[in-house]
């Protein structure tokens, strides 16, 4: 319990800037009460409403806060059962509107709520019901959240930053809405990604609300159907491509540089050729990762080390773990070079043969050196036919599965159900004797297997993790067959949040590899050893706090960190001290 108290007591006395504290406001009258920031509905007591102007705008009695949160979770538990046997569809959309209304009204009442029932409302303002909200978008929207620049701004972005309405900016999430999910480009429509992966960062984080900002780069779609489709709200011509493309990116990045130097910038939902790209770009000049790339492969790092200790081996014998990886987009390779790089870390940095143990696989079979028009990216993955016993170029999944006989199966394919029953079957003969099987694609419909298949096709002494929730597995004798959620919101979060109290100007590998493996240390042998890889979302502050004080931890060890607000870089030096002593004895 005193790991809960000490970071929360050092961020909130060290860093309060990340949380929300008395702020001065301008407005008065129906301005306030039409603003989420500041309004409180009827939680106005009487000396505000004369102060602000808001006497016989609001109803007379004043109700308290508690008296709100009451309120509210009464309307969403009469919302669930007035829904009671309507199709899933209709009960995620109707359960994201009376949280969007909220969000859009009173936004420290919403973020209460969703603090306090994170395990309940992350799959709502969160993967997976925030994908169909994406797909809706156009005709979901009633109001504007964050803001929107495209193809059509180009040259005026400089002036645009300045219509946002907050003075410091901290947390920036960007899209260009080309890969949403497992959902592929949905254009304009992918602004709800931003916004859900920022609502994480408040809840989880404690990054201040007012110092957040969803941002939607529209540079057109190449979805056909949007757009034909008449209430599409996007730019309707189809996407730019090369320098053109990258000066709309550049011109943003230097609009946020220029009035907020220390923002951090999360590229979301990229389509791969980009997000490896503007990562290459930027990372060096701006603070900013690319979450699908790194976040992911960080979150993966940790569940693959976790299922060598649920097999109750030694760490050392990651070197032996035969993975096979389906999927060789921005997600996929992020977790293979990461992975490589632990392998290579752990055999003493020779780096030699460090992926002969993996195996990719992309909709054209294993990728080998074989395989023409190689993406550069993935040329470091491909197998050298010479080396394959009995597989050749392009051998499809059931084929490297069964000649493999991996430890480990994990999709990030987008494809939903890719794992069929002869894959899974197929992992019964694996070698391990705890097979892992992480069906990582978003959202639920896109996961590779659902966990009901995977419990009853590959066995039920399986580790199993999916990108999206899903419910644990009744084995029928007693036993629950448990299902870990592998997805990167146990760590952007924390990323975030370690770089802006650092003060890091960048956010280097080491940065990032002191996250995961915090993540990776994070659960105890006993949860390890049940199969239980990642902590309950309940607990995503928790884990939060300790991802974030071990990235300020590796920025002050790289001499990255510079220190935020009056914490300086000595100060941030002795806490990383004390931090890595508690995280040690843990
Ligand atoms: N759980 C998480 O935290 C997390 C994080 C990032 C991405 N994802 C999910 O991973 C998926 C992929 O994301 P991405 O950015 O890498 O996408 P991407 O489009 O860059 O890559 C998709 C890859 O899958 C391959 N593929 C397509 N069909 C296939 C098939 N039938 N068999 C084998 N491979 C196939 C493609 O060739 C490509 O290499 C998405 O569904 C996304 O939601 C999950
Ligand atoms: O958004 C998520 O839930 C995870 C990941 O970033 C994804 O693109 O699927
Ligand atoms: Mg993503």
């Amino acid at each position: 319990m005193w790991k809960v108290v000490r970071f929360a007591a050092a961020r909130s006395r060290r860093f309060s800037t990340a949380i929300p504290g008395p702020c001065k406001v301008h407005k008065r009258g129906t301005d306030i009460l039409h603003d989420p920031w500041f309004n409180k509905d009827t939680g106005f007591p009487l000396t505000e409403r004369d102060r602000l102007g808001l006497r016989g705008l609001l109803p007379p009695r004043v109700i308290s806060f508690e008296h709100q949160y009451d309120r509210f979770m009464n309307s969403y538990r009469s919302l669930e059962k007035n829904t009671q046997g309507q199709s899933d569809r209709f009960v995620s959309l109707s359960k994201w509107r009376i949280l969007n209304r909220l969000h859009d009204r009173n936004e420290t009442l919403y973020y209460r709520v969703l603090i306090d029932n994170i395990k309940e409302f992350a799959p709502i303002i969160y993967t997976p019901t925030v994908g169909l909200v994406c797909e809706n978008y156009s005709g979901l929207f009633r109001r504007p959240r964050g803001m929107y620049f495209s193809a059509k701004d180009k040259g005026e972005m400089m002036s645009m930053i300045y219509n946002w309405p907050s003075d410091q900016v901290d947390m920036i999430v960007l899209t260009d809405g080309s890969r949403i999910l497992g959902l592929g480009d949905l254009g304009v429509q992918g602004i709800g990604i931003p916004i859900g992966k920022l609502d994480m960062y408040v809840a989880a984080a404690g990054i201040n609300p007012q110092k957040i900002l969803p941002v939607m780069l529209d540079v057109g779609t190449n979805n056909q159907k949007l757009l034909e489709d008449p209430l599409y709200l996007g730019v309707r011509q189809p996407r730019l491509e090369g320098e053109e493309y990258l000066l709309i990116v550049d011109e943003f990045m230097e609009a946020v540089h220029a009035r907020w130097p220390k923002a951090i910038v999360q590229f979301e939902d990229f389509q791969m050729k980009w997000a490896f790209e503007t990562l290459k770009r930027y990372r060096e000049r701006f603070c900013m990762f690319n979450d699908d790339i790194q976040g992911t492969a960080g979150v993966a790092l940790a569940g693959l080390l976790g299922t060598v200790r649920s097999q109750g081996q030694p760490l050392s014998d990651f070197l032996k773990q035969k993975i096979v990886v389906v999927g060789a987009g921005s997600a996929g390779l992020g977790v293979l070079s990461m992975a490589v790089q632990a392998v290579s870390r752990m055999s003493g940095g020779s780096g030699t043969d460090a992926n002969s143990q993996f195996f990719l696989i992309d909709k054209d079979g294993l990728v080998t050196t074989e395989r023409s028009n190689l993406d550069p990216a993935a040329v470091p993955f491909a197998k050298n036919p010479r080396d394959l016993e009995g597989l050749s170029e392009g051998a499809s999944i059931i084929e490297v599965v069964k000649k493999v006989k991996p430890h480990v199966l994990l999709g990030l394919s987008g494809v939903g159900g890719v794992f069929n029953t002869e894959v899974l079957k197929a992992m019964r003969e694996s070698v391990s004797t705890k097979p892992a099987i992480f069906a990582m694609s978003n959202p639920t419909m896109n996961a590779e297997c659902t966990a009901i298949e995977a419990f009853s096709h590959a066995g039920e002494n399986i580790v199993f993790a999916s990108g999206s929730p899903f419910e644990n597995v009744d084995l029928g004798n007693g036993e629950v067959g448990h299902v870990n959620q592998a997805n990167n919101m146990y760590l952007f979060p924390g990323i975030g949040l370690g770089t802006l109290l650092s003060g890091a100007r960048h956010i280097t590998d080491g940065m990032l590899r002191a996250a995961a493996e915090c993540l990776a240390s994070y659960m105890t042998e006993d949860d390890v050893r049940k199969g239980i890889l990642y902590p309950s979302i309940d607990c995503i502050r928790d884990v939060t706090a300790e991802v974030g004080a071990a990235v300020v931890c590796a920025a002050v060890a790289e001499k990255q960190a510079e220190g935020h607000g009056d914490v300086g870089f000595k100060e941030l030096e002795n806490m990383s001290k004390v931090w890595k002593i508690l995280i040690t004895h843990r």
